[in-house]
């Protein structure tokens, strides 16, 4: 069964084919930097005759034109995978706020449509192109059934005592404004792995997704029990351009003294702060080059970042009472040394002793980095959110 994976993103889609059962990827790749003057189409397919890597600058201008493209090359005569988008027998669609309506993955129908709608103040930078990507993939994969997998249902195991914020009740009741959580499918993904590396039946694990967005999860036996982000995907962990955790008055001070309106905050905490506010850069890479070259600023800007993974870690450890295991992935977590160093040192009260040259090595699949009088194993897992989509929707598919 032909599953196409689509992860919409503000200005960017990222995208695979892939066959199910056997998880075996046809194609793959990305649009970026819809809306600008020039767009960027990537595109990896496995043919035949060999694999095929194109990459072209061409302007796209919005979602709809973007999923086009890519059809067009799926479907296209020399290098295309499919004869027609009928051939697509379903398409897992990401969407990142699910609410408390959705616990699992669901078939959509318009009444899930609505409710997708209805979540668009939870998450307005996430949510409305989420929701274009559905209702385009609607019209080019006409016959397709199309499923919807929320970052937040992984973490709708939560208790209360994790969830709830100290706020009057009736702002929880009638407004839903609680601790969501985002970044689920990937943490389902690794920790399932991580539960079944370990083989233990009880198990107690923290597990450190960081991208872009970044965020944590405390798991215990297999289920969510906290996690670093709230209402929204802002709170928690300093992130690429995102602050995380900060001071509530530091909103009121920008309003009140210096004149900022509530939209420009919102620009400011979501897409001007974080690593880009600290160092100007966003990019990891670019930022550890600037360490390696002696700039204070960047080393600071990284200390920073470490730290705050380090106070979640202590605080998941408290409310697990106890740790079998730390888990490192995405982008940073997978291929940053440096980070993870930073994070690791002096956490031995706790049983995290990190190897240096484990953790300096380059390498794929499930890797441990602990040294040998380390109590906790601390595993780097690479992620893989577009497979765990495809595996969702053959699931929810399969059952219909
Ligand atoms: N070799 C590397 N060293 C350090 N950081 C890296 C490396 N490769 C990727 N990254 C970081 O990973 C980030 C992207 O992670 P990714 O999981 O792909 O994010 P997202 O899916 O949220 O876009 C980049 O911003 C970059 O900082
Ligand atoms: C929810 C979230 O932060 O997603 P991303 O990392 O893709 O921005
Ligand atoms: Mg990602």
């Amino acid at each position: 069964m032909n599953i196409f994976v689509i992860n919409s993103g503000s200005s960017s889609i990222k995208y695979q084919l892939i066959s199910m059962p056997e998880a075996r990827v046809i194609c793959s790749g990305m649009v970026d930097r819809i809306g600008q003057e020039s767009s960027r189409l990537d595109y990896h397919a496995f043919l035949p005759s060999g694999e095929v890597n194109q990459s072209r600058e061409i302007p796209i201008p919005d979602h709809a034109a973007g999923l086009k493209a890519v059809a067009e090359l799926l479907t296209d005569a020399q290098i295309g995978v499919i004869a027609d988008p009928d051939q697509v027998e379903v398409v897992g669609h990401r969407v990142v706020h699910g609410g408390e309506k959705f616990a699992s993955t669901q078939l959509i129908t318009p009444a899930v449509k609505a409710k997708i709608r209805e979540l668009f103040p939870l998450a307005p930078l996430h949510n409305p192109p989420n929701y274009l990507g559905i209702e385009v993939a609607e019209e080019i994969f006409s016959k397709a059934k199309q499923v919807a997998v929320f970052d937040t249902a992984f973490h709708q195991t939560m208790p209360p005592v994790a969830f709830r914020m100290a706020i009057p009740n009736e702002l929880y009741e009638k407004e839903g404004i609680r601790s969501y959580g985002f970044h689920g499918t990937s943490h389902k993904y690794v920790s399932e792995q991580a539960v079944a590396y370990l083989g233990k039946e009880n198990s107690k694990i923290i597990t450190i997704h960081l991208g872009n967005g970044c965020s944590m999860a405390a798991i215990q036996d297999g289920k969510c029990v906290d996690t670093s982000m709230g209402l929204g995907p802002m709170n928690g962990l300093i992130m690429g351009t995102r602050a995380g955790d900060i001071d509530q008055s530091v909103i009121f001070h920008l309003v009140k003294e210096l004149g900022y309106s509530l939209e420009e905050v919102n620009i400011l905490l979501n897409k001007k702060s974080g690593m880009l506010g600290l160092t100007g850069y966003s990019d990891m890479r670019d930022i550890g080059k600037l360490v390696r070259e002696g700039d204070p600023n960047a080393k600071l800007a990284y200390e920073l970042y470490a730290y705050r993974i380090k106070k979640y870690i202590g605080s998941f450890a408290a409310i697990l009472n106890g740790l079998d295991g730390i888990v490192f992935t995405a982008g940073v977590g997978e291929n940053d040394p440096l980070t993870r160093k930073l994070v690791c040192e002096n956490l031995d009260y706790l049983g995290i002793q990190l190897d240096k040259k484990a953790n300096e090595t380059r390498g794929s699949g499930i890797r441990e980095i602990q040294s040998a009088h380390s109590k906790v194993k601390i595993l780097i897992i690479p992620t893989n959110e577009e497979l765990e989509i495809a595996r969702q929707s053959f699931g929810v598919v399969g059952k219909d």
